[in-house]
């Protein structure tokens, strides 16, 4: 059975998705010369070499793909796979007014359903469950989508994982999160080893974690429950793949729009479900109106607005 947590109401805008804004929960590949992200928000592109007999442009390392399964307790090792995932368009529900809590993301109105135009309208996507993957990366390639399609979009729905002290204020007990493993037989070496100054070398900075070579935001996000007060909603063009760093909290994949979404999706995998794939479901309080809602916002032509972070001076993507 899947564990579940306490659920408050916050209804979440769209933020647009750029690597900036979504550095701490993953990558986003895309082609640079057709990034959607303002310029003073554009990070430095990856390296770039000629290929191709001069043909081509090949971008170095777009994304960073871990496997970190050594640490799973099965230790049943994993292989890269790939699979197809076939997305089929979301039910949005009506827009109502709601005593929900604005999310700390923007600085939003929710009762305004209408953008200065007066022709925009606001339809809500329930989130009542997040998953994660704690020993892999997960890439996201969406097929036959253009960057200009304005009838069919997705959302990348992603939360920050709670300290593990906190997590256990939120449940009885312990959510599934595979350890790693903890050596028991340890030499008077090895301990040590950890020492500093360290008697063998006189060094004097801390050995470096198994993950520290690792950019902050690739590092695993540890065992902790969802941040659902920091959840945050981005929408992608199809121009966009994404990664979601090992162990992010995310909203299994939400297409908005008028037809399915056909996504490759990469990742490593052991086949033991437990280590592969964690589920958490969100649980309203029955006193509070709804749980986590992402509010959908559409221009009349149906292409998703921007409502909050970079861009969303109303920003039509
Ligand atoms: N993200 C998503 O839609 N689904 C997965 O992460 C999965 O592995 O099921």
């Amino acid at each position: 059975m899947p564990t579940s947590m306490p659920s408050p109401s916050i209804r979440i805008p769209v933020e647009l998705l750029t690597q900036s804004s979504f550095s701490q929960f993953g990558t986003v590949i895309e082609n640079p010369a057709h990034s959607n992200a303002p310029l003073s928000q554009r990070l430095p592109p990856p390296a770039a070499v000629s290929a191709n007999q001069g043909t081509a442009i090949k971008f170095i390392d777009v994304t960073h793909m871990l496997n970190i399964y050594s640490l799973a307790p099965s230790k049943k090792p994993a292989r890269a796979v790939m699979n197809m995932f076939v997305c089929a368009p979301r039910d949005l529900r009506p827009h109502e007014p709601s005593s929900s809590m604005p999310s700390s993301w923007g600085d939003i109105d929710l009762d305004d359903d209408d953008d200065d135009d007066g022709n925009s309208d606001r339809e809500l996507f329930d989130v009542p469950v997040l998953e994660r993957h704690p020993f892999t990366t997960q890439t996201f390639v969406p097929m036959g989508l253009s960057q200009s399609d304005r009838h069919t979009q997705y959302l990348v729905i992603v939360a920050p994982t709670l300290p593990a002290s906190a997590s256990r204020r939120h449940t009885d007990r312990p959510p599934p999160y595979p350890t790693p493993e903890i050596r028991k037989e340890r030499s008077i070496k090895d301990i040590f080893a950890r020492a500093r100054p360290s008697p063998f070398t006189n060094e004097a900075a801390p050995p470096p974690s198994q993950f520290s070579r690792l950019n902050p935001s690739q590092r695993p996000k540890g065992p902790g429950l969802p941040d659902l007060k920091n959840m945050r909603a981005f929408v992608a063009t199809g121009n966009q793949a994404v990664t979601y760093g090992a162990g992010t909290w995310h909203a299994p994949m939400a297409v908005i729009g008028d037809r399915p979404i056909d996504f490759v999706v990469v990742q490593f995998a052991n086949g033991v479900s437990i280590e592969d794939c964690q589920e958490i479901i969100l649980k309203p309080d029955p006193k509070a109106d709804e749980g986590m809602v992402v509010m959908v916002d559409s221009d009349s032509s149906g292409k998703v607005l921007v409502k909050a972070g970079v861009g969303s001076v109303k920003a039509k993507l």
